[in-house]
């Protein structure tokens, strides 16, 4: 005898003859307009999860709060979605030397600008991603064209190069990215021989940038960006460009943009698990938390994470010693580097570009 089971609310067992059941239909949002209608918009940024030096906490948290401000801003805009705020959050990040992503990004052993970036959306699940690129200064925009007028998600070196250039983005000299800060951090690498695997560590640099956002129809975004770890080997792709690693976005669920090492993160695939954990019913906050324990614990891997539920709900952790970070949310603009901190200022007058 069979015995036919089925699961309430499930698309999948659902009688055929309902028209809610059409493949058309299940790229939807799940809740009503009504609900949707009341979200508050928020971005959140983080701009890696590192040590930072006393000299660079201030820049550091300017960074983040001009990029929560900008992104804010293209939220209330009358067209901006979350996709828009990601993108323009991250892309003022990757101008800013600050930050290794774009401009001051990281350098490899051999001296070379290698660039990794990632963006996705939600509602149907769309991404597109560069890995080890050179002649762009703002891969997560080339990451946006390759979402939205390729067929692939991930594209790298040179063929991403030739993309770039046929979607009219304007090529940038390699040595124009590079900062005297990326050359200091390399030398003092080079001297210690720490690299790749000293990224283990919860003390070293891993100043990627990142956001994720949710706008007021529910629809959430991730964007992430980074030149790397310093002094990795020529050709190393890190979690950053790979979804569900360095980032993931499902309007079902929420979003998360990661940072920390990329070895571990990987390994792990932490943005996935943190969305598979608010799936099972944990707030972003716990899930942060779980996912980034779940990393050490399982991989001995240490890193940061900022998160956005479909509702707006936040989450934002870290297990390295510091991790810039900020979200607004209405007029107040929260943020932080230090473990507690949870500061916060009036954001309607800052979201002047660099
Ligand atoms: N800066 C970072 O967060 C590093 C990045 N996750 C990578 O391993 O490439």
């Amino acid at each position: 005898m069979s015995v036919s089971v089925r699961l309430r609310n499930s698309p999948i067992n659902s009688p055929k003859s309902s028209p809610c059941t059409s493949p058309r239909f299940l790229h939807k949002h799940p809740r009503s307009p009504a609900a949707r209608r009341s979200i508050m918009p928020v971005v959140v940024i983080h701009g890696g999860a590192a040590v930072v030096s006393p000299d660079k906490v201030q820049l550091k948290l300017e960074g983040v709060k001009r990029a929560a401000n900008i992104g804010y801003e293209v939220l209330q805009s009358s067209n901006g979605t979350a996709l828009d705020a990601v993108e323009a959050a991250v892309k003022v990040m990757e101008d800013d030397p600050v930050f290794n992503a774009g401009f001051g990004a990281s350098l490899t052993l051999t001296e070379k600008i290698e660039l990794d970036a990632l963006i996705m959306e939600g509602t149907r699940m769309k991404a597109g991603a560069v890995a080890g690129v050179s002649k762009v200064a703002n891969p997560v925009t080339l990451s946006r064209h390759i979402m939205e007028k390729s067929e692939h998600v991930l594209m790298i070196g040179d063929g991403a190069h030739k993309f770039a250039d046929e979607v009219g983005m304007p090529a940038t000299k390699p040595e124009a990215l590079v900062t005297e800060y990326a050359c200091e951090r390399l030398n003092y690498f080079k001297s210690f021989m720490t690299a790749v695997n000293s990224g283990m560590g919860k003390s070293s640099d891993h100043d990627t940038v990142g956001a994720v956002a949710v706008d007021s129809a529910g629809h959430v975004a991730c964007a992430t960006s980074t030149g790397g770890i310093t002094a990795k080997q020529e050709g190393r792709v890190g979690d950053s460009p790979c979804v569900g690693s360095g980032g993931f976005a499902d309007d079902f669920i929420g979003a998360v943009s990661t940072t920390g090492h990329g070895e571990a993160i990987m390994r792990v695939c932490l943005a996935r698990h943190i969305t598979g954990l608010m799936q099972q019913g944990m707030k972003a906050q716990e899930a942060a938390v779980a996912g980034l324990e779940y990393m050490k614990n399982r991989v001995q891997g240490y890193g940061g994470v900022v998160v956005v539920s479909n509702k707006g709900d936040i989450g934002v952790h870290f297990t390295t010693e510091c991790m810039a970070w900020a979200y607004r949310k209405g007029s107040v603009v929260h943020y932080g580097i230090q473990p507690d901190d949870d500061l916060t200022e009036d954001g309607s007058s800052d979201s002047s570009p660099l």
